[in-house]
């Protein structure tokens, strides 16, 4: 029996494949009348339309119930809830718990990442916390469309059972990564360059200009990562360059559309209205900005985004800006990177 906090599209798309792999699933969410149409008519279709989800899905609206007797719980809420989340888990929850964080984000301000503030949180309450990271739509994997993603955790042992509690033969297959900080980092920047991508796609720059960004922005991913204690060829896996391609890429990712709205004219405030979905680059562009000032890391991508979001600059200077600065060579970021 496995409990996901968060009945979005990512919690109830995760909910799907633990069911498919045999588990009873308690799939808890704040709305009670999501929560009838869950159970009553097996469906999400505010997250995930024309979705039937199987009976093994059990929703909740009250937390307590949902943990009970569970010693495995998926968090797949926003960043920006994660805290707010814990506190009421860790106040109906006396037993130690093995957290699947899902989210992908940095805390601005802390900067820190997610499973961090889940130690924090959680504390003596906590046995082990695995992120499960990777290129992975929840519409996709709803339709269970071929599908890989990473676990990662400070305790391996931990992530392969996360691994085999996933693990989904037909069309969701979990790698492994020791790698823990590379894994969160990749996940979480990824999204601040897809963002940038939907801006040059909204502003009709095609596809030159997104290869260039998606391949300068992955660089300046490593960079910051592996500043980080990252190992940089984590970024060439599913957690980075993976996860980039699919969110720069595809119509189904909420920041790529966000960035494309902001591309075509439109305020920040009205998209973010209008998307009716988390848009977590935008709280991780603050967050990635104040790393690279604070680690002293160039990042000219991230900062002509912040400009962007938090400055009022207009989309096409900024894209300006990037193409002015002066020459520099391509490897010098890699070189400075020691493998
Ligand atoms: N969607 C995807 O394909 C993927 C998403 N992710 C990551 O997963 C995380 C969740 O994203 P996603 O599922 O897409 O988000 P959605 O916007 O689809 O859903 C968010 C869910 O969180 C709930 N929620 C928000 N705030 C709270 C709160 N304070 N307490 C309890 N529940 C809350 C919402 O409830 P309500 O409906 O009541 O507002 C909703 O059920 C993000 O970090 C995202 O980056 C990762 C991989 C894939
Ligand atoms: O992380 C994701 C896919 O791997 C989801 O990206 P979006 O939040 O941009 O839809």
């Amino acid at each position: 029996m496995v409990a996901v906090l968060g009945a979005g599209s990512w919690g109830t798309a995760l909910a799907i494949v633990l069911a498919d792999n045999g588990h009873d699933v308690r799939l808890w969410g704040q709305r009670q009348e999501q929560i009838d149409e869950i159970n009553e008519k097996h469906t999400n279709e505010k997250y995930l339309p024309n979705i039937h989800l199987p009976e093994t899905i059990v929703g909740y609206v009250d937390l307590a119930k949902a943990l009970e007797g569970i010693e495995t719980v998926v968090l797949a809420v926003p960043t920006k809830a994660i805290r707010d989340v814990l506190q009421r888990v860790r106040a109906c929850k006396e037993q130690p718990i093995t957290v699947v964080s899902v989210s992908k984000g940095i805390e601005p301000d802390t900067n820190k990442r997610i499973s961090e503030i889940i130690e924090e949180e959680m504390g003596e309450r906590l046995q082990d916390v695995v992120v499960l990271s990777g290129p992975s739509h929840a519409e996709e994997v709803s339709l269970r469309h071929p599908t890989t993603v990473t676990v990662s955790s400070k305790n391996m042992d931990a992530a392969e059972r996360i691994q085999d509690l996933f693990m989904n033969h037909q069309y969701f297959r979990v790698y492994t990564n020791p790698d823990l900080i590379g894994v969160e980092i990749g996940g979480a920047l990824k999204n601040i360059i897809a963002l940038a991508a939907g801006i040059t796609d909204g502003l009709g720059y095609g596809d030159n200009a997104k290869a260039a960004l998606m391949t300068r922005g992955l660089a300046e991913m490593a960079r910051l990562g592996s500043r980080l204690g990252a190992n940089p060829l984590t970024f060439a896996g599913l957690t980075g360059i993976g996860d980039l391609i699919v969110t720069c890429t595809s119509v189904h990712s909420r920041n790529w559309r966000a960035g494309n709205m902001l591309g075509k004219g439109y305020a920040l405030d009205d998209v973010l209205a209008n998307m009716g979905m988390v848009v977590e680059g935008v709280r991780t562009t603050k967050a990635a900005y104040q790393l690279a000032k604070k680690m002293n890391v160039d990042m000219p991508i991230t900062n002509a985004l912040y400009d962007v979001l938090f400055n009022g600059k207009d989309v096409k200077s900024a894209v300006d800006s990037l193409m002015a600065r002066g020459k520099t060579s391509e490897l010098e970021d890699l070189a400075n990177i020691s493998l």
